[in-house]
C-alpha cells in the first residue's frame, strides 16, 4: 500500500529522462486513458534493471480452503481449515478461501462499479482526489514507499469503520466530493466492506484456533476494526516487462483480503523466486500483513508481493486491509509468548505508529518489523 499522493496536474503525455531534475522533483499525474496506448513509457514507470518483473514465473501453489463447513459450525471441516491456515501462515501468510458466504452479486457489482468509476474522465475523478496523508480518494501516481518508480495503476480508496460509535464513512464519501449521482455507489462498497469485515473476523477465529490461543482472542481484538478499503485499476502498459502495477511491498495492516479478476498479475516472493496466484472468481486470496505479524510474535508470515501488467486487458483487484482500532495495543497474546522458548520478537506498538513509520521510512527492501523495533527502541532512548 502506497500511502503518499501526488497531486500536481502536469501532464505525462511526454518521455521524461530520469536525469532531468525536473522530472524527478516535480509530481505527476498519470493519465491512464493516454498511457494505455503509448508504447514510449515516460522514464518515471520504468524499473531499474534488476527489478524488472519477469511476466512468466512459477506458479504457487497455496492451499484452497472451503469454509463451508466451518461458516455452518461442522468441527471436522473446522479442523481441518484451521491445520491448513496454520500451515500456510508459517510458511508464507498467503492462502485462497472458498464457499465464504460472501454474495456473488455484490462481488459483481464490486467490480463492475470500478469499470464505472475508473473509466470517467480524469478531471471527474480527481474531484475526490486524495490528499498527502489521508486515506480516503483518488489516486493516480504515487511514488511514496514502494520506491521513486511510478505504479502503474489508479486506486480509490475508503476508510472503513467498524467501531460501535463511527459514522459511516463509505457510504457517503463519494457522494459527498463527486455529487449525489454516486450514492449507489457508496451503498456497494459500504456493503463489501461490512461484509468484508465480518469474513476477516471469521478467518480469525480460524488463526486463533491454529495459533492454540481459542478462537475470540483475535476476533475481539478486530470487532472494532478501522480499515481500509482499495480498489485497483491497472490499465494495459505497452511495456509490462519494464513496469510493475503495484511495486514489492509487505502490507503493513493486519489481514489483507484481495479479490482479483481474471486477468491474473499478482506475485508472491517465496524461496527467493517471484510466482503467480492463479486468479480464481470464487476465490478470496488471503495474507498476512506485518502487523498480524506481530500479534503471532513472528509466528506467522508477512510476505513480500508484487502485480504486474499486461499489454492488452485492464486488471482489477479489490483489497480490504484489516486493522486494528487506532487505541488498541498490538501485543501477542501470553500464550504465544514463552521467556525461555519464543521470547518478545517485536515491542507493543499502536497501529498508528507503524503507519507513521511506513509513511516516513518504508523501502520494499528493509524488513519494516525490524527497521520499526528499532525506530520504536531509539524513540524511547532518545
Ligand atoms: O492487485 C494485486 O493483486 C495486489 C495489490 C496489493 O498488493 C495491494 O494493494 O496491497
Ligand atoms: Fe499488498
Amino acid at each position: 500500500m502506497a500511502m503518499e499522493c501526488i497531486t500536481s496536474t502536469q501532464s505525462m503525455t511526454q518521455p521524461h529522462q530520469n536525469n532531468n531534475k525536473e522530472s524527478e522533483t516535480t509530481p505527476l499525474v498519470f493519465d491512464a486513458s493516454i498511457l494505455r496506448h503509448q508504447h514510449q513509457i515516460p522514464s518515471q514507470f520504468i524499473w531499474p534493471d534488476e527489478e524488472k518483473p519477469s511476466l512468466q514465473v512459477s506458479k504457487l501453489v497455496i492451499p484452497l480452503i472451503d469454509l463451508g463447513g466451518f461458516l455452518s459450525g461442522d468441527p471436522a471441516a473446522t479442523m481441518e481449515a484451521v491445520r491448513l491456515v496454520g500451515e500456510a501462515c508459517k510458511k508464507h501468510g498467503f492462502f485462497l478461501v472458498v464457499n465464504h458466504g460472501i454474495n456473488a452479486d455484490l462481488i459483481s457489482n464490486a467490480h463492475s462499479y470500478m469499470d464505472d468509476f475508473f473509466e470517467l474522465p480524469l478531471s471527474q475523478k480527481q474531484r475526490a482526489q486524495r490528499k498527502t496523508g489521508e486515506h480516503c480518494g483518488y489516486a493516480s501516481s504515487f511514488t511514496g514507499r514502494f520506491s521513486s518508480k511510478l505504479p502503474w495503476k489508479e486506486t480509490l480508496s475508503f476508510q472503513f469503520s467498524a467501531e460501535k460509535i463511527s459514522p459511516k464513512i463509505v457510504k457517503e464519501y463519494l457522494s459527498n466530493t463527486m455529487g449525489k449521482e454516486f450514492e449507489q455507489f457508496g451503498s456497494i462498497y459500504q456493503d463489501y466492506c461490512e461484509a468484508m469485515s465480518k469474513l476477516s473476523l471469521g478467518i480469525m477465529e480460524l488463526l486463533g484456533m491454529s495459533l492454540g490461543v481459542g478462537k475470540e482472542c483475535f476476533r475481539e481484538f478486530f470487532e472494532e476494526n478501522r480499515s481500509i478499503m482499495r480498489l485497483n485499476y491497472y490499465p494495459p502498459c505497452q511495456k509490462p516487462d519494464q513496469t510493475l502495477g503495484t511495486g514489492p511491498h509487505c502490507d503493513p495492516t493486519s489481514l489483507t483480503i484481495l479479490h482479483q479478476d481474471q486477468v491474473g498479475g499478482l506475485q508472491v516472493f517465496v524461496d527467493n523466486e517471484w510466482h503467480s496466484i492463479t486468479p480464481n472468481f470464487n476465490a478470496f486470496v488471503v495474507n498476512i500483513g506485518d502487523t498480524f505479524m506481530a500479534l503471532s510474535n513472528g509466528k506467522y508470515k508477512s510476505c513480500l508481493h508484487r502485480a504486474v501488467v499486461n499489454k492488452k486487458t485492464t486488471r482489477k483487484s479489490l483489497a480490504f486491509f484489516l486493522c486494528p482500532r487506532n487505541d488498541k495495543v498490538v501485543s501477542p497474546p501470553r500464550g504465544l509468548v514463552d521467556d525461555d522458548f519464543s521470547p518478545r520478537v517485536y515491542p507493543d506498538f499502536t497501529w498508528p505508529m507503524l503507519l507513521e513509520f511506513t509513511q516516513k521510512y518504508y523501502r520494499a527492501d528493509m524488513n519494516t518489523l525490524n527497521a520499526f523495533t528499532n525506530w520504536i527502541q531509539q524513540k524511547e532512548s532518545s
